[in-house]
């Protein structure tokens, strides 16, 4: 489509959870236009899509741009090794985001380079939803910035409202309403991360939100990773809160994911690998394991790539675990309070835990980090006990696979609540790090939704239907092109309408 010498650059926030839907959506503009796509970032988080691009890429697909930009953590007062959320401890993850508007000049000079280079400005700059400041720098060079939420519709919203108004600041209790949703939506101040519970406007955290969530709101157009027929509602709220185009251009992953052909295992990985680190287990032995199970009878469970649940919490779910009748898949780290790279401790677990979930192949505890994708794509594969991540979630429902919420940060407690009470593929078992869940609540909640009757069986055939939903939104080919596509075919016309009415820059 189009003009194929176009070029659009990518600027994602430092975290796994965003990189991965980026990289999935430059892929998807290369494949539907043909135009350069640059993702920029800091040289950790470069290496990091750089591996995964060879580690992925079967059949080999053309080439997206990785441009280094000079970030050093230290000017920051950051440790070493800390380029990307995930080895943060809690305490530094406020500083990491402000350090992240440091980016704001390397991105200057990587615009005006293209400039020059090509006579012409990109065609847009897509920046993360926490990147505000990226809106006048691509105006500075000619151009115009869409911001990209990595969530979903109905978790944008809740988060960026939160932010904006502090709602529970003046709540007289611990339910409140929060601007932009329906006056019956009640929001619970369980839901929010002790960041955001302790927030005042004058506090780190809001003096780096409320600017950069303002300021992206003042982009060309909002992308979200989403498709209108699995989120209308929330769509149609966030539209007439953050009023700017909304082009829904989700759900951002991998092509033999929503298709169907990743169910048998094809040597090459579908799954996204961790930067400098060994998976904890190979696919292959993954998915032996899953053979030696019936058809829906596995409970996987993971708390995205930067969570992780508290020591009491841990042996609680272990116990549970073992108590359910279920068998599971679990990816373990370290406890909240504990180095996130140390080595894994078996007193962390009840004592002979391991051993005894081993022996019977009843369980099998992966180190840090798993395919995930191939696990959610197994036919024996169940349930999915997860924080509520939008890319954990999307990838869930892709494969119709009902969830267990356990939110833990972010936006996930939002996630979580739309997932139980408006798609009905959920049931949220506790949330934070500060719940005393007991083993007994564990099993109880794990046996439901395994079961192939009752509750269980209705959220599989929700989650069903919403697979049917998600993958008809990303067809590419054919009469019935998705509604997905539509939206990024109208983004990129949209975009080159807008430059030819615009004068070229002399
Ligand atoms: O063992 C693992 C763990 C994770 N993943 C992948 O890592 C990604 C994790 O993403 P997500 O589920 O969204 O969790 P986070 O990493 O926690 O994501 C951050 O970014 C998301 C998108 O903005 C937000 O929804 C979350 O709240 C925020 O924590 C997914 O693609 C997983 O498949 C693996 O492949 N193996």
């Amino acid at each position: 489509m189009g003009s194929q010498n176009e070029h659009i650059v990518m600027l994602p926030f430092m975290a796994h959870g965003h990189l991965i839907p980026f990289l999935a959506l430059a892929r998807q503009i290369r494949r539907r236009t043909g135009f350069t796509v640059t993702i920029a970032n800091t040289p950790f988080n470069i290496q990091y899509l750089r591996s995964t691009i060879n580690s992925s890429s079967s059949p080999p697909e053309p080439n997206i741009c990785l441009v280094e930009l000079p970030f050093s953590v230290a000017d920051y007062g950051l440790p070493a090794n800390t380029e990307n959320s995930e080895n943060l401890p809690l305490d530094l993850i406020g500083k990491f985001f402000t350090a992240s508007t440091g980016l704001k000049n390397p991105v200057h000079c990587l615009l005006s380079d293209i400039v020059a280079k090509e006579g012409k400005p990109p065609l847009c700059v897509i920046s993360d939803v926490f990147f505000g400041w990226a809106n006048e720098v691509a105006k500075s060079v000619g151009t115009v910035n869409l911001s990209f939420s990595t969530g979903g519709a109905y978790g944008s919203l809740a988060y960026i409202s939160l932010w904006l108004n502090l709602p529970h600041r003046q709540a007289g209790s611990d339910k409140f309403h929060l601007p932009g949703f329906p006056d019956s939506c009640r929001f619970h101040i369980t839901q929010l991360h002790q960041f955001l519970r302790n927030a005042d406007g004058t506090d780190l955290w809001s003096k780096f939100m409320q600017p950069q969530i303002s300021l992206s709101l003042q982009s060309f157009g909002f992308l979200c990773n989403t498709a209108e027929e699995i989120e209308p509602l929330a769509l149609e709220w966030l539209r007439k809160y953050i009023k700017l185009s909304v082009w829904t251009i989700g759900p951002l992953l991998p092509p033999a994911v929503l298709n169907g052909s990743s169910i048998s295992f094809s040597g090459s990985s579908i799954s996204i690998q961790r930067a400098g680190k060994q998976p904890g287990i190979s696919t292959k032995s993954c998915l032996e394991w899953l053979d030696l199970h019936s058809p829906g009878s596995v409970l996987y469970i993971s708390f995205g790539s930067q969570n992780s649940i508290s020591p009491s919490q841990m042996m609680e779910l272990a116990i549970g675990l073992e108590e359910s009748s279920k068998p599971f898949i679990w990816v373990i780290r370290p406890p909240v309070g504990f180095d996130r790279k140390a080595e894994f401790k078996a007193e962390w677990l009840p004592e002979g835990f391991e051993e005894l979930i081993n022996n019977r192949k009843k369980g099998l505890l992966v180190r840090n980090w798993a395919p995930q994708l191939e696990i959610l794509s197994h036919k024996s594969t169940g349930a999915f006990l997860s924080h509520c991540g939008w890319n954990s979630v999307l990838e869930s429902l892709s494969q119709g696979v009902p969830i267990i919420g356990w939110p833990l940060a972010a936006e996930q407690a939002y996630n979580s609540k739309m997932l139980a009470e408006e798609m009905g593929v959920s049931v949220e078992l506790t949330r934070g790090l500060q719940s005393n869940i007991t083993w007994k609540e564990v099993k109880k909640v794990v046996d439901l939704v395994i079961e192939p009757k009752g509750k269980g069986n209705d959220m599989r055939n929700r989650a069903m239907e919403i697979r049917k939903l998600m993958r008809a939104s990303a067809t590419e080919e054919g009469e019935e092109i998705g509604s997905s596509v539509k939206a990024l075919d109208d983004l990129v016309k949209t975009l080159l309408s807008r430059r030819r009415e615009n004068k070229p820059i002399a």
